[in-house]
């Protein structure tokens, strides 16, 4: 799913290690969510078939977040091509090799059908003060700009960031990039570990094309009806 969508949508993310829950949750909200999201925890359980499974509900965001030396992050982009997830991730901070080698590897793979490249920036769990720690200053704005303008200049079609950086990633980069966006929390829910967030609606004005959002659907006694607010509540009028 490189083209963008015609309206922002919903990325349920199944985070369990379970495969048949994952694809029990991601059956639920399908109606409701454009893609399902396989992260670390599932994928690190189930391996690529758990990808194929839930692909016949949603198509799959997978977010491995790919942070190597540009010959073996190439060599993981060509063997997960062949569970055909619609988008995948690296890290930003994994440079420029390393993301013009993820993106020739995926379309000597998979040419015109390979997934969308999305370059993590900076983590929603980080504040600024977690992100100094690591030896970044100057706040996760300054270092998502940063690594989004490497990153697209790389070849990446978009760029996972928080709520807080959208509208300055497209005051920058304009409406082409994919934007996807976690750290999203419908009003009054948990925030949990994540520092910088926004509710759905906010999200959405701010420009992302894809919101990320897992406890507050699959942590919900109905999935299926969690899903199924937040996604009206952002459905254009
Ligand atoms: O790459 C991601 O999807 C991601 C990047 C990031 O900066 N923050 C982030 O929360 N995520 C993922 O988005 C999902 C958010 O889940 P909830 O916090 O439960 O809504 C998790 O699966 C995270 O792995």
């Amino acid at each position: 799913m490189r083209q963008k969508p015609n309206a922002a949508g919903i990325i349920a993310a199944l985070d369990t290690p379970d495969a048949g829950l994952a694809e029990a949750w991601a059956g639920a909200v399908a109606p409701h969510v454009g893609l399902v999201k396989v992260g670390l925890e599932l994928f690190c359980a189930e391996g690529l078939p758990v990808v194929t499974r839930v692909a016949k509900h949603r198509p799959v965001f997978l977010d491995l977040k790919f942070h190597d030396i540009p010959n073996t992050v190439a060599g993981a982009v060509r063997s997960v091509c062949a569970a055909r997830p619609a988008m995948l991730t690296l890290h930003g901070g994994g440079g420029t090799a390393m993301i013009e080698a993820a993106r020739r590897a995926a379309e000597d793979t998979l040419g015109e059908e390979r997934p969308a490249i999305l370059a993590v920036t900076v983590l929603t769990s980080f504040t600024a003060a977690g992100l100094a720690e690591t030896g970044v200053s100057g706040g996760p704005a300054q270092q998502v700009l940063r690594l989004a303008r490497l990153a697209l200049s790389a070849g990446a079609d978009g760029l996972v960031c928080s709520p807080h950086e959208v509208s300055r990633i497209r005051d920058a980069f304009g409406s082409d990039p994919l934007l996807v966006v976690p750290g999203v929390r419908p009003a009054g829910a948990e925030i949990g570990d994540q520092a910088r967030v926004a509710t759905p609606e906010e999200t959405i004005a701010a420009g992302a094309d894809w919101l990320v959002i897992g406890r507050p659907i699959m942590a919900a006694a109905d999935p299926a009806a969690a899903a199924a607010a937040i996604a009206a509540s952002i459905r254009p009028r």
